[in-house]
Formats: C-alpha cells, structure tokens, sequence
C-alpha cells in the first residue's frame, strides 16, 4: 500500500466542459509526500531544442517515461521513453483504474522557480491521436496556468494550480485552446508537473 491515495471529489468544470479541475485530488501531506519521493526517483535532466537553426535551454528540468517501445516528437527530436519509475508507475496505474482510459507514458517537468517556464501550445502532436485526452497532476509550488484560444494572441484566462490537483484536459481542448506556464518572479519554491498521456505508434 503506497501512503498517499487520490480523492476524486467532484471537478470543477472549466472551459464549457473541456477542461476538469480537481483542486485536491490529493491531500496536502500526501502531496508534499509524493513531491519528495518524485524529486529523488525522477533522472531530472536539463533539455536543449533547436528552434530556426538556433539551440535554446529548455528553461526547466524534464524526463520522460513510459511504456517499453513508447517515442514521441517533440520539436523534431525523437525522444525515446525510459522506463517507468516505481511512483510513476503507480501513479499511472492509479489515473487509469480512476478513468478508464490506457495511459502509457508521462511527461515529467521539474520548475527549479518562478523563473522556468513553459510557451503557449497546445499539445497535438500527431503520436497522441486526433482527440487526446490528458491528464496534469501538480506538486509542489501553485504556479498560475495560463489560457487563451488558438489563434489569438490574447490570454483569457489563469487557472493557479495547487499542490495535489489534477487538470483533466478533455478531448477537443487542444483544439481551441492553447496553454502556457508563465515565469513568475515571487514564486521561490520549486514544482512538479506530470502530464500523463496515451501515445499510439505512428
Ligand atoms: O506545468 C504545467 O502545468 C503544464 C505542462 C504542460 O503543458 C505540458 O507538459 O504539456
Ligand atoms: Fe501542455
């Protein structure tokens, strides 16, 4: 038996239902539990990409994990999944008992503070098919996720991510809207964001 448990309490339903947010899927504890153990078991590493022919840091800390075989795209470069972690893997198992759905990899960012980040996207890449639903837990430092539609330029909508919640991301989100992590000079403290995601072979 793992010391924490989720709580899947009614979400609250965001974004004309395309978006489900449980503030406390886990208690305050037991996230302040799992953030340590995933901050130790994670191989955290800092990531480059190319964008116009030039390299840039990624300004936060990644890994990326997932079933045996599972690869993914992302700004051109083939990442292979290294293998589950022990929590990981619960985690995982626990969000598919919990929904039904057959999720196989995760994508794990570590913002060391306020200064990393992450760009407007929207997350639909080819390998996570036509309607992707995705699942985000959080952990650690409540960090603001940002909102606005595809297409425009204009952000519409802050959502502060608290230790413990999950964002469920329902299908036909990544359609309209685009979502972003800005920097955030007060934030001192360390998070924890693990998207979970179903990747088919392409
Ligand atoms: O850190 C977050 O809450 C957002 C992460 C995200 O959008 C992603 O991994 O695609
Ligand atoms: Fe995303």
């Amino acid at each position: 038996m793992s010391a924490w448990r989720f709580r899947p309490e009614p979400p609250e339903s965001l974004l004309d239902g395309l978006l489900h947010y449980y503030p406390a899927l886990l208690e305050p504890q037991q996230a302040a539990l799992l953030y340590q153990l995933l901050l130790q078991e994670i191989p955290w590493q800092q990531g480059r990409v190319v964008i116009y022919g030039r390299e840039h840091i990624i300004p936060r800390l990644q890994a990326w994990h997932g079933d045996p075989g599972i690869c993914y795209t992302y700004s051109g470069k083939t990442l292979h999944a290294d293998p589950w972690t022990p929590t990981l893997q619960i985690i995982c198992q626990q969000l598919n008992q919990l929904t039904g759905l057959q999720l196989n990899a995760v994508l794990c960012n570590l913002y060391r503070d306020g200064q990393d980040c992450m760009g407007w996207h929207a997350d639909d890449e080819r390998e996570l098919g036509e309607n992707p639903r995705i699942l985000s837990l959080s952990l650690g430092a409540e960090r603001d996720f940002a909102l606005r539609r595809k297409g425009s330029s204009r952000q519409s909508g802050l959502l502060p991510l608290a230790s413990g919640s999950l964002l469920d991301m329902q299908p036909g989100m990544q359609h309209q809207w685009q979502h972003s992590l800005p920097k955030r000079a007060r934030v001192l403290q360390p998070r924890i964001n693990l998207t979970f995601r179903t990747i088919y072979p392409l």
